[in-house]
């Protein structure tokens, strides 16, 4: 568990993280979200000791990070994918930080191997591809076994094929019961990695919702239907829906989900040939809540 009582970061004349509380429970992902500068990495730098806070404290499992014993058996982090040094092979680089941490030095074949690195063990990080980088920094955060991990923008410059292994990988983590905290500024992307997401905006908390619920602040999906039966289809949906007409044979719709309405079409043998959810309202819904009109929140 990850915990922030009050805290605040000033930097000057900037109040990078301002009164910010919350709790990330173990056992599933939760994604702390919120435009550039909202104060994302402020935070999690407070959390591992990085940075001193103006104010406030921050706790993993319960403890201070300057108070932890084996932090990295309790806490791993991927905050900069380049902080390896170009020279170390990715080996020697893991083998580097198994020796700081009092770690077996096995581990760092095996997180290779994890990670599907095994193949550049022995060339210099230096040659590395973003990705290669990003890999190679999961797997420095993996080598204590931790039971709380942060990672900040990890999704960033990672291939498709990347992308859906990192979340294979972040749900195998946060199923064996670990916190998974991870940052980022992109709503899409945490709505399909977070079960639950924290939104910040000028250092402040906005939001703490599951994906879902912040889905359903912005009035739910728009479903758009086209079908040769749209009239017909468009008499059977429920009276949650509302439908707004687009072209003789297709619709959009919300209130009612995309499921519903082919199971419905389905039911009175009524062909579909468009049925297709709006995902742009979850990033509008963001928008709203991050949206900074005037100067709030600084002082
Ligand atoms: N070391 C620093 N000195 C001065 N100001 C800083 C420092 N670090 C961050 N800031 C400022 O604090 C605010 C929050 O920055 P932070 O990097 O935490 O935001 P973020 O949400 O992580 O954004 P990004 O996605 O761009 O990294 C910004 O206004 C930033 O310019």
């Amino acid at each position: 568990m990850i915990e922030v009582r009050a805290l605040t970061k000033r930097y000057g004349e900037v109040l990078a993280v301002d009164d910010l509380s919350f709790t990330v429970e173990s056992g599933r992902i939760t994604g702390f979200l919120g435009p550039n500068g909202a104060g994302k990495s402020t935070t999690m730098r407070m959390l591992l000791g990085l940075h001193a806070p103006t104010s406030g404290d921050a706790f993993i499992m319960g403890k201070r990070y300057r108070d932890l014993r084996d932090p990295m058996r309790v806490v791993g982090a991927l905050l900069d994918p380049k902080s390896a040094h170009p020279g170390r092979t990715g080996r020697d680089h893991l083998r580097w930080l198994c020796r700081g941490g009092r770690i077996p030095l096995k581990r760092a074949d095996e997180l290779l191997g994890r990670v599907g690195l095994e193949h550049a063990a022995d060339r210099r990080v230096g040659g590395y591809s973003l990705g290669m980088c990003q890999r190679l920094g999961i797997a420095a955060m993996l080598l204590g076994d931790p039971g709380a991990l942060l990672l900040d923008e990890p999704l960033n410059g990672l291939d498709p094929q990347g992308i859906v292994w990192l979340r294979d990988l972040l749900r195998g983590l946060a199923d064996e019961g670990r916190t998974v905290f991870l940052s980022s500024h992109l709503m899409n992307e945490m709505e399909a990695t977070a079960d639950h997401v924290l939104v910040v905006r000028s250092g402040r908390l906005v939001a703490d919702v599951s994906a879902a619920e912040l889905s359903h602040r912005a009035g739910g999906d728009t479903v758009r239907v086209t079908s040769p039966g749209a009239r017909d289809l468009e008499t059977l949906l429920p009276a949650s829906a509302t439908v707004t007409w687009e072209e003789p044979d297709t619709f959009t719709v919300t209130g009612v989900p995309a499921a519903a309405i082919g199971d419905l079409a389905a039911a009175r043998g009524i062909a579909l040939h468009e049925l297709a959810t709006d995902r742009m309202r979850l990033e509008d819904a963001f928008m709203e809540l991050t949206a900074r009109p005037e100067k709030e929140g600084r002082r």
